[in-house]
Parts: structure tokens; C-alpha cells; sequence
């Protein structure tokens, strides 16, 4: 199984260092006395009918924990109505948790006061939603430079800055137009570039990109990739659609009725899924696409032939179907001059007969 230390290294991020964000018995329950959900054995585990009709509650977080790298980007996935953006909500308190830890960068943020939670919505966390909440009267540059003028930073400045991050995103040449004259994609790049104007440790995407048309959608997750790839922000990304999930997360978190059902890498996701309810939503996932040579490598066995060409071990099955049938040694798979395993032809054939589960 692939671990996190390993996901890091392919994906950049950093996993030894102390988390970025680390949530631990999250609980967000709406509805009278709502603290006393997480505390009661008897309530926290009712179903949400039983729940609703014993309390008049409903929780949309349920017991959650996990940690985001530095640099990671973490997916928040699940239909609607799990809890994913009370999830993100509650990240930065702007859904009050009910229950639980959130530590950032140290600090347990249910302990900030309103002036500290302030602060960090200013210069660490920055959100971007679907809907872009552009300032129609204002240019780009200036709903670009909005929340420095919010901090106070001097005109001059903050236009510099807005300059840099406009082209940063794409839209060089459109800095004095109007939200209006411009597409629904060039707009998201507006809330994209006014997201990093305050050069913020983490950015929250709460389905960014799900009002926008199939193509534009397309491009504006490779811009995400891209930016990603160029600024190496640390980010937490809502959404509802497996390809998006798969194409951005270095982990994605399934939630469902507002619990974990599983939190991992794409390939761990689709090569083992957790329960019926993951496997339902992966299965239609073309597996080469997204399973990599890590996954699918057997250990070495005596008499196997250390020959073969060498490939390293994040390469995904289809890109590396063509190599290792032509080679007529098994490919060995080599991480920083070490041989992790083997992928002969029969590792490559069962996945893309669909068997690699039975291995
Ligand atoms: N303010 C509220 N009061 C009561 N219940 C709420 C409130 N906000 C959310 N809920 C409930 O919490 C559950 C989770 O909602 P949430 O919006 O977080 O889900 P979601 O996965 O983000 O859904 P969507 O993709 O539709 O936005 C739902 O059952 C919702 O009805």
C-alpha cells in the first residue's frame, strides 16, 4: 500500500514536517443542544433519521481526523448533503465546530479569539467558492487587490502585487475590465488570483469550478496544476466528481452522512477501496489511468532477471503498458537508486483485465 511518506515524495510535499492543518473529533452538529451529541455514546451513533427524530439534530461532521502536508492538496469528496462544506467551513471557523480540534500550524484554532481569527482569514487562509463574489463596479486589478487594501497595505503596492497575480493566472491584458465583460472562467481566475494576492499559507476551494461548462472546468483544474506546481500552496479542495478529485488530490477524503468513509491516495481509493460505497464510486475509474507501478509491482523473487529496463515507481500503468510489454525482461521498478519490485506482463495484463485485486 502506498504510504504518505511516499505520496510526499512523488507529489513534493513535505510529510515529515509538523502538519499544516491537523483535525482531530471533529463534530459539527446543527440543531438544540447540539454539544451534547458528541459526548452521548447513546447519540453519536444513531443514524441521521433516528438522530433527527430523538433530538431535532443533524450532524454534518462526524468524528473526523486527519492532517494536510504542507503542500499537499487535500480533497474533501463526498454527494451532496455529506458535509463537505461544513467540513471546509469549519476549517476556518466559519461554521463554529462543535466538538473537537483543529490545530494550524501549531495552533488550536478553536482557541483563537475574534481578532486572531481575523488575522489569519487575512494573511493565512483564503477562500474560493463557486460562486465568485467579484465586486462588479471594480476592475480586475482592483477586486484583485481588495483584500490588501482591506489590510491596509498603500495603493502602489497592492497594485503591484494585484499586477503580478493577475498574470500569475492568465489574464494578462484584462486588469482594467469589468467581472461582467469577462467569461465565467476568466471570472474563477479573478477569485484565483484575489486567493493568492495575500500570498496565504492554505487556499480553500469549495466546488470552485462546478457552475462552469465541462471544457472551461477542464481548464481551469490544469490552472490549479499548474499553480499548484508554481507556487506550492498547501490546499483544500471541495468536491462532488471523482475525475476532478483524482486529477487534483494527492489524498482525497470520502465522506458520506457526515463521516469518513476513507482517506487516501487516488491509486488507494481505486486499487482498494474501503466499503461497497467507494467501490461504487470508483468503479467506472479506467484503473491504468490511475493505479501506478508502486501499486501493482511484486516483490522479487530468486531466478527473476535484474536486466530489464528501470522506471520509477509513480509512472501510471497506461503510460507504462507499451515499455513493459516490448521489454522482454520485467521492468524494474527504481526509487532514488533503489529496486522497489518488479511489473512484468502479467502485473501489467491483470490491471488491464480489472484483476489486479485478485493478486
Ligand atoms: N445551517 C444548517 N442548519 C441545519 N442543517 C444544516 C446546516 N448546514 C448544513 N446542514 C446539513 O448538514 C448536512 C451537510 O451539509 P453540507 O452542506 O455540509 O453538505 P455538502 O456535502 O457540502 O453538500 P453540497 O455538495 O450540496 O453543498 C446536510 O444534511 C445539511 O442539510
Amino acid at each position: 500500500m502506498t504510504t504518505q511518506t511516499e505520496v510526499s515524495q512523488r507529489r513534493g510535499t513535505d510529510s515529515g514536517s509538523t502538519p499544516v492543518i491537523s483535525v482531530r473529533r471533529l463534530w459539527k452538529v446543527f440543531g438544540p443542544k447540539a454539544d451534547q451529541v458528541p459526548d452521548s455514546e447513546e447519540l453519536r451513533g444513531l443514524a441521521r433519521r433516528e438522530l433527527m427524530d430523538r433530538t431535532g439534530c443533524t450532524a454534518a461532521v462526524r468524528d473526523v481526523h486527519f492532517d494536510v502536508s504542507p503542500g499537499e492538496v487535500f480533497v474533501v469528496m463526498g454527494l451532496s448533503g455529506s458535509g463537505k462544506s461544513t467540513l471546509v467551513r469549519c476549517l476556518t471557523r466559519l461554521i463554529e465546530p462543535t466538538a473537537g480540534e483543529i490545530v494550524f500550524e501549531g495552533e488550536d484554532i478553536r482557541d483563537a479569539d475574534d481578532k486572531r481569527l481575523r488575522e489569519l482569514r487575512r494573511s493565512k487562509f483564503s477562500m474560493v467558492f463557486q460562486h465568485f463574489g467579484l465586486l462588479p463596479h471594480r476592475r480586475v486589478v482592483d477586486n484583485v487587490s481588495f483584500g490588501l487594501e482591506i489590510r491596509g497595505m498603500g495603493r502602489a503596492e497592492r497594485t503591484k502585487r494585484a499586477l503580478e497575480v493577475v498574470e500569475l493566472v492568465g489574464l494578462e491584458g484584462y486588469e482594467n475590465s469589468f467581472p461582467d465583460q469577462l467569461s465565467g472562467g476568466m471570472q474563477q481566475r479573478v477569485g484565483l488570483a484575489r486567493a493568492l494576492a495575500g500570498n496565504p499559507d492554505v487556499l480553500f476551494f469549495d466546488e470552485p469550478f462546478s457552475a462552469l461548462d465541462p471544457l472551461i472546468r477542464r481548464d481551469m483544474q490544469n490552472e490549479v496544476i499548474r499553480l499548484h506546481h508554481e507556487v506550492g500552496k498547501t490546499m483544500v479542495f471541495i468536491t462532488h466528481d471523482l475525475s476532478e478529485a483524482l486529477k487534483l488530490g494527492d489524498r482525497i477524503l470520502i465522506m458520506r452522512d457526515g463521516k469518513m468513509v476513507q482517506c487516501g491516495t487516488g491509486d488507494e481509493l481505486v486499487g482498494a477501496p474501503a466499503d461497497d460505497y467507494v467501490r461504487e464510486f470508483v468503479k467506472d475509474v479506467p484503473r491504468g489511468d490511475v493505479l501506478t507501478l508502486r501499486w501493482i509491482m511484486r516483490p522479487l523473487k530468486d531466478g527473476d532477471a535484474l536486466d530489464g529496463p528501470e522506471m520509477g515507481p509513480d509512472v501510471v500503468v497506461r503510460e507504462a503498458t507499451r515499455a513493459v510489454l516490448a521489454a522482454d525482461k520485467p521492468v524494474k521498478v527504481v526509487e532514488n537508486g533503489k529496486l522497489l519490485g518488479i511489473v512484468g506482463d502479467d502485473e501489467i495484463l491483470a490491471v488491464v483485465a480489472g484483476q489486479e485485486g485478485d493478486m
